[in-house]
């Protein structure tokens, strides 16, 4: 336990276990004793946990040192949207905390992506740092009525030029542009892609989906599954069997 007004340690917690898994398990519940619940049936050397806006809110920094205790990297997915000064403060804040990745808004701009970049590596913060280009739960008519005039695949390439000319280590797209992004921005920029439906699941609030396999095909770096997984009657048998659709070739 840290204590209060110790300097944070910020490099990554010694209990955590570097995964060479793509998987990312969305943590969304209510509340802390649910999202332990479940991460106490899920294992550090097979996934990471993502940990959002609900159960952030609700729980705040403790959830992490719990999951951190537990030997999982962490992904603090809160899309921080503001002026430069506040997501800069706002994701320094993040990484203080040892998480493994956390996110922002690339449509708050490039002077935004890089108040943050140039934060993390002012205070020598290893945290990776990506940038949202348009939300999977959106189509093409929703893009368009935001009065967005290109075309959804274009818009998701143009902010992930800008997140990568602003030092974002990757984005957050749908597995369905990750082939594009690979071309425009390269295999090692990180392509993080929610959206993910195996073959068993259903898409629910989700638009643009893929399955595992033909995600990592596309050139995704990095799969978020949470409900698939989460909801699942048999969480652990879920996660099995997609490991087993990313093995099938
Ligand atoms: O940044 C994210 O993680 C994210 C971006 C995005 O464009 N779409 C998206 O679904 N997400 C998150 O990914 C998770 C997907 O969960 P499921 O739809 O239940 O698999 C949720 O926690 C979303 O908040």
């Amino acid at each position: 336990m840290q204590a209060a007004g110790a300097p944070f340690d910020s490099t990554v917690p010694e209990a955590s276990v570097t995964t060479s898994s793509p998987l990312i398990i969305a943590l969304d519940y209510p509340s802390m004793d649910a999202a332990l619940c479940m991460a106490d049936r899920l294992d550090p050397e097979r996934c990471r946990l993502k940990v959002g806006k609900e159960l952030f809110t609700r729980s705040g920094p403790n959830v992490l040192e719990a999951l951190h205790g537990r030997g999982f990297e962490v992904f603090l997915d809160l899309k921080f949207h503001d002026i430069p000064n506040t997501v800069a403060a706002a994701v320094q804040a993040a990484a203080e905390q040892g998480v493994w990745m956390v996110n922002v808004h690339a449509s708050g701009g490039a002077r935004m992506m890089e108040a943050a970049r140039e934060r993390l590596d002012r205070e020598g913060l290893a945290t990776r740092l990506i940038a949202v280009t348009v939300l999977t739960s959106m189509t093409a008519e929703e893009l368009a009525a935001t009065n967005v005039s290109v075309a959804l695949d274009e818009q998701v390439e143009h902010l992930a030029r800008l997140a990568k000319a602003s030092g974002m280590d990757g984005v957050v797209c749908s597995a369905q542009e990750s082939a594009r992004l690979k071309a425009a921005c390269g295999e090692d920029f990180l392509k993080v892609t929610p959206g993910i439906r195996p073959s068993f699941a259903q898409a629910g609030d989700q638009r643009r989906i893929m399955t595992p396999r033909e995600a990592m095909d596309a050139g995704s770096t990095h799969l978020v599954v949470g409900r698939p997984v989460t909801q699942a009657e048999d969480p652990m048998a879920a996660l099995e069997a997609i490991e087993k659709e990313l093995k099938e070739a």
